[in-house]
């Protein structure tokens, strides 16, 4: 499914979060949204998810300018936001319609995708965080999303998990061919999952720049090619002290 950004401006209280951002996003194509804290990069992805809708300019989905929340768009945040008191599989297949057990196939198979069979009749909280953070993503997978929307999904994972997730994703992204829109404030994890990059800068946030990667797919973390472009970014972020 394809994303255009037209125009796209939000304002709280007086004060406007983002200002005129125009993007569009191929069917397929992962995208990063990158910038430092307070840039808008969660207030875009709201108003993609039509969460928000208190915004102006347009936001077209497949062609269609919409504000409902798309049934085919698939959420991940920063925190698992697990039901406490539903197991690990009624997790997953809360929110599902048809007959149980269709439902429970279905979230099996995704929770073996995300590595998690043996675990499924465990509660949130006999969970480690990864392990909960990849029940968020077999949730959010379980509806077959042709959008997937990203909220620094990984940033409160220690570095190992935070690698492990970051390949599943892919993994799940050869499998389904989702188009994803991926907030972060990791470099590294920009430069390692997205076809571009899109940076925003300023307060209100705008499009500073776009930076496309033409390197396949699993990448080499610690390429040349990936450093130099990781140097770009920080140097456009005004980071880079040489
Ligand atoms: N619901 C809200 N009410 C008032 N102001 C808001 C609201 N949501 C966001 N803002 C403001 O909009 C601006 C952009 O916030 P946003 O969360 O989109 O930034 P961000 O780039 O995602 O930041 P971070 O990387 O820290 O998560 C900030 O100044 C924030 O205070």
């Amino acid at each position: 499914m394809s994303l255009a950004l037209r125009d796209v401006s939000r304002t709280f209280n007086g004060t406007t979060a983002v200002q005129n951002v125009n993007l569009e996003v191929q069917p397929g194509e992962i995208v990063g949204l990158l910038g430092t804290s307070g840039c808008g990069k969660s207030t875009l992805l709201r108003a993609i998810s039509g969460l928000d809708t208190d915004y102006e300019g347009e936001i077209e989905i497949n062609g269609t300018v919409t504000k409902e929340i798309h049934d085919t768009t698939g959420f991940i945040f920063q925190e698992p936001r697990l039901l406490p008191w539903l197991n690990v599989l009624d997790n997953v297949t809360f929110g599902l319609t048809g007959k149980r057990q269709e439902k429970e196939s279905l979230a099996v198979e995704y929770l073996t995708s995300v590595g998690l069979y043996g675990k499924k009749k465990l509660y949130p909280r006999e969970l480690s965080g990864g392990m909960a953070q990849r029940v968020a993503i077999a949730r959010a997978l379980v509806t077959s999303p042709q959008v997937l929307l990203l909220d620094e999904p990984f940033s409160a994972l220690d570095a190992f998990t935070k690698m492990q997730l970051q390949d599943l994703l892919l993994n799940v992204w050869e499998k389904y061919q989702p188009t994803i829109v991926l907030v972060t404030h990791d470099i590294d994890e920009a430069t390692y999952l997205c076809d571009r990059i899109v940076m925003l800068s300023g307060q209100p946030g705008e499009v500073e720049r776009e930076i496309s990667l033409e390197q396949k797919r699993p990448r080499n973390r610690g390429s040349k090619e990936l450093a130099h472009i990781k140097s770009e970014i920080l140097q456009c972020l005004d980071l880079n002290k040489k």
